[in-house]
């Protein structure tokens, strides 16, 4: 019997944004018309200067996420936001270990693993991102990248109710190059059978797991027939109106 998992989507919009720009897509989403809170949790994920706003003028339903925090809390880190002031503030949520914080900002999996414990200690929901790289997958080693980064998380997570998994291929960010629905069902049914053996049947079946790599209004409804697919962690769509099309999809796949 497989589990009902409430869809999760959630909008990444990285480190884009001008008042005017942010202004715009806070009128447009809040026209929008969304799937109902009960049938999928949408999260938006603004760069932090505009959490505040984007906080303050979002219909309520919609949840705001931050993209990363420290691991270390307060103190002598320039540069850096702990989760204590996400806490303050009201942001539930943070995505953390996004690859383009693995590879631009070189994050190693012991140091995301180490922000979503300190995120989770605070009370919030985190979304660590796990994914592979092209020529990775090209030799075969998908389940292999990606069970290494989800037991570095392992090793600091105990309570995976608060965690919703991103399965982001890295050579679908960004390119174009979405995973066909096929790949993502197997991959994403693979981590759910790590769950299985490395955490529990129960963390198995109720985790969500998402995935995000040129996720749009075209592809997504196919992708979230995926039976695995729990929801999305969307880029560059969740800048444009189809953001509410993609949300619709995903909530319209599981309403039978
Ligand atoms: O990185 C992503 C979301 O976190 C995906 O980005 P794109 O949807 O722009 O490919």
């Amino acid at each position: 019997m497989s589990a009902v998992r409430k869809p999760w989507i959630g909008g990444n919009w990285k480190c884009n944004g001008t008042r005017a720009s942010v202004e715009a897509l806070i009128t447009s989403l809040n026209a929008a018309t969304l799937p109902a809170p009960e049938a999928a949790d949408i999260v938006i994920s603004p760069p932090y200067l505009f959490l505040e706003t984007v906080q303050a003028r979002i219909r309520p339903e919609v949840h705001v996420a931050a993209q990363d925090c420290n691991a270390k809390g307060m103190g002598a880190y320039t540069g850096s936001i702990s989760a204590e002031m996400l806490h303050e503030f009201g942001i539930n949520t943070v995505i953390l270990g996004h690859s383009e914080r693995r590879d631009i900002f070189h994050e190693t999996s012991e140091e995301v693993a180490l922000k979503c414990k300190k995120a989770l200690s605070l009370g919030l929901d985190i979304v660590p991102c796990i994914g592979e790289h092209r020529e990775e997958r090209l030799s075969g080693r998908t389940n292999e990248i990606c069970f290494a980064q989800l037991a570095a998380l392992a090793a600091q997570i105990t309570d995976w109710s608060h965690v919703v998994v991103a399965y982001e291929p890295v050579w679908a960010i960004g390119t174009g190059l979405v995973a066909t629905p096929a790949q993502a069902q197997e991959t994403h049914a693979a981590l759910r059978g790590w769950f299985r053996e490395h955490v529990s049947a129960e963390v198995a079946n109720t985790i969500r797991i998402v995935y995000g790599g040129s996720v749009s209004g075209a592809n997504s409804a196919e992708l979230a027939r995926c039976p695995d697919v729990d929801g999305f962690l969307v880029g560059g769509a969740s800048l444009k109106p189809e953001f509410a099309a993609i949300c619709q999809n995903m909530a319209a796949a599981r309403t039978h």
